[in-house]
């Protein structure tokens, strides 16, 4: 039996697949490369696909015995949400409901999916618990939320059982240093901060340094990539042992503003470059920091890679190696 991997080639998506690899599990990938990357894929059995080409589901489901789905593909950029809904709604929502439609059909009732800390929008307390109050303050975060929401009814009528991982900030790179972080063009803060370090950018700009924070700047909670695929083979097996339709939070607990991660990378680094503030950007919460107790006692999920500059430093060796990600190879 199989594990369809849904947006395989990605950034998370591959760092799981090559989890999956590791741990003996039969590993097919569905991508159409749109974010991802072929080079990406340590191995598996690609079609090269969108999520809505409902023929190529049926095929890929009919070609292969999938046991459980893993879903990934998906956009998830905050800011770009808020310039294209109609894109968010679309591959989002629209994706998932074909996904979804393909399982029942094929008979398959096991699905761990991305979701993530933006279905909080501004939080009520932190450490945010997974019974807090969801309020997504951008349409990125509010599919995912729908996305949630769908599936909970594909669970009570049709019996389609799935865990929602609530991730909180990815970084880092795989410690082979064969897979890393390579989006284009690149928006998140860890990266952009790198290839500042490396030379490639004159300054980063820090996002609003006005917000109820200590320094101003906007608080993240960081987790390893490496980690965060962990929770997924994790959350898998809790479904294949007969686990019930359940929501997790992935992150390490500990906040960073934005300030402490630029010091941070200046320390890891050794490098000093110019900062730039800028004003805010639209739909950034001030404070999203997790309570990832319900996964380490549920999931026995027990994060090894917390400490920031470790995830800098993995993310460091990939940009350096990798300076043009995966095309300059
Ligand atoms: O050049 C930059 C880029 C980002 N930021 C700031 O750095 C923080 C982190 O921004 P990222 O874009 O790296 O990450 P986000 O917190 O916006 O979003 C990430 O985490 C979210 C959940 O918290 C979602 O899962 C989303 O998909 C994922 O991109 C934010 O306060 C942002 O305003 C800057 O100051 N300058």
């Amino acid at each position: 039996m199989a594990i369809l991997v849904t947006g395989g080639a990605g950034y998370i998506g591959s760092h799981t697949v090559a989890e999956l690899l590791d741990k003996g599990e039969e590993v097919v990938v569905l991508d159409n490369l749109q974010t991802g990357h072929r080079e990406a894929l340590l191995g598996g059995k690609l079609y090269e696909g969108d999520l809505r080409d409902k023929e190529l589901l049926k095929r890929l489901f009919t070609e292969n015995s999938i046991d459980a789905v893993i879903h990934f593909a998906a956009n998830s950029l905050v800011g770009e949400s808020m310039q294209n809904p109609v894109k968010y709604y679309d591959n989002n929502v629209y994706g998932t409901l074909c996904l979804l439609e393909a399982m029942q059909q094929a008979g398959v009732s096991k699905i761990v999916f991305s979701s993530t800390a933006a279905t909080y929008g501004e939080p009520e307390k932190v450490p945010i618990e997974e019974t807090d109050r969801t309020a997504p303050t951008n349409v990125y975060g509010e599919t995912k939320l729908s996305m949630e929401t769908m599936m909970g009814w594909f669970d009570r009528v049709l019996g389609i059982k799935y865990v929602a991982l609530r991730y909180f900030n990815a970084a880092g790179a795989h410690a082979s240093g064969k897979i890393g972080e390579d989006h284009q063009p690149e928006t998140h803060l860890i990266p952009l901060i790198l290839q500042t370090a490396l030379g490639q950018r004159e300054s980063i700009a820090v996002f609003g340094d006005d917000y109820p924070t200590e320094d101003g700047t906007c608080i993240r909670d960081y987790i390893h990539v490496s980690d965060l695929a962990d929770a997924h083979l994790r959350a898998v097996d809790y479904l294949r042992s007969g686990g019930e339709s359940n929501v997790f939070n992935l992150g390490s607990g500990n906040g960073f503003s934005v300030n402490q991660v630029i010091s941070k990378v200046k320390e890891v680094t050794g490098v000093d470059f110019a900062v730039e503030v800028k004003p805010r950007r639209a739909g950034d919460p001030a404070v999203l920091i997790a309570s990832s107790g319900k996964a380490r006692s549920v999931l026995g999920w027990n994060p090894q890679r917390e400490n920031l500059d470790d995830i800098i430093a993995s993310a460091w060796q990939w940009h350096q190696n990798h300076p043009n990600g995966y095309a300059g190879k």
